[in-house]
């Protein structure tokens, strides 16, 4: 999605949400300075494993392992919202991408989402106004990854749409041509979430279109 067409809904979103755009810009720069040679994958590497395939996009919804037992996997490219990246690696499955604002659940799900890095995930790692510490934190600690913002993109910082780690994931499916997407572990109308949470759900479910 062109920024221009991304733009006003990302301010419909900031204002529904009190947040801040000079806050989510400012982490976006920050993280556009974390960006080195050797620590960047390009564009072309995560085109090539979505585009023309078939692409489960997997949210963390209580209902993920539930919703996984019926996949065969060898039939998608697998893209993992934040904390299902977790999941997935516990069941000894490396997705083949991973869309993160490292805010997971735990510490522990950090450490899983490092390691899918190491064995070859592609991760999308976002800057917004609210996760500055994790950046600082985690960053150094992934090898390779592609730097997002939800604000203006530059340079090597990209906006493919989307805002919360599952509608990006659903986003960048849909940037890089995927033939199918099949979702597991979204549950748009939880109410075991807290009211932020409840919020982020329901922009997911209009931007994703469900
Ligand atoms: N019922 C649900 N509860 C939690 N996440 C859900 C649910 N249904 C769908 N999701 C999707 O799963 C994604 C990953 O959820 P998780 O709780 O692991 O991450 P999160 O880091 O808290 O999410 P975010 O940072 O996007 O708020 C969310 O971004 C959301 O789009
Ligand atoms: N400024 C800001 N942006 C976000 C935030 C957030 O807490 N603050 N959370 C997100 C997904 O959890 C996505 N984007
Ligand atoms: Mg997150």
């Amino acid at each position: 999605m062109d920024f221009a067409t991304w733009e006003p809904i990302y301010e419909r979103i900031l204002e529904d949400f009190g947040f801040d755009r000079t806050g989510d810009e400012k982490a976006a720069f920050f993280l556009s300075y974390m960006l080195t040679e050797e620590n960047t994958i390009s564009l072309s590497e995560l085109k090539a494993i979505i585009s023309g395939n078939p692409v489960l996009v997997c949210g963390n919804a209580p209902g993920l392992r539930n919703d996984l037992s019926e996949i065969n996997f060898s039939a998608f490219t697998v893209i993992a919202a934040d904390g299902a990246a977790a999941v997935l690696m516990d069941m000894g499955i490396v997705p083949e991408v991973i869309c993160t604002d490292l805010d997971g659940n735990s510490e522990a799900d950090i450490e899983k989402e490092i390691l899918a890095c190491e064995k070859g995930s592609i991760v999308l790692i976002h800057a917004h106004g609210d996760n500055i510490d994790k950046l600082e934190k985690y960053v150094p600690r992934f090898k390779r990854f592609i730097a997002t913002t939800q604000a203006g993109p530059f340079n090597e910082v990209y906006n493919f749409g989307g805002f919360s780690d599952g509608d990006r994931c659903f986003f960048v499916a849909r940037e890089f041509g995927a033939q199918k997407i099949r979702l597991a572990g979204f549950d748009f109308e939880d109410n075991d979430v807290n009211p932020i949470k409840k919020k982020k759900l329901k922009w997911a479910k209009k931007l994703m279109g469900t």
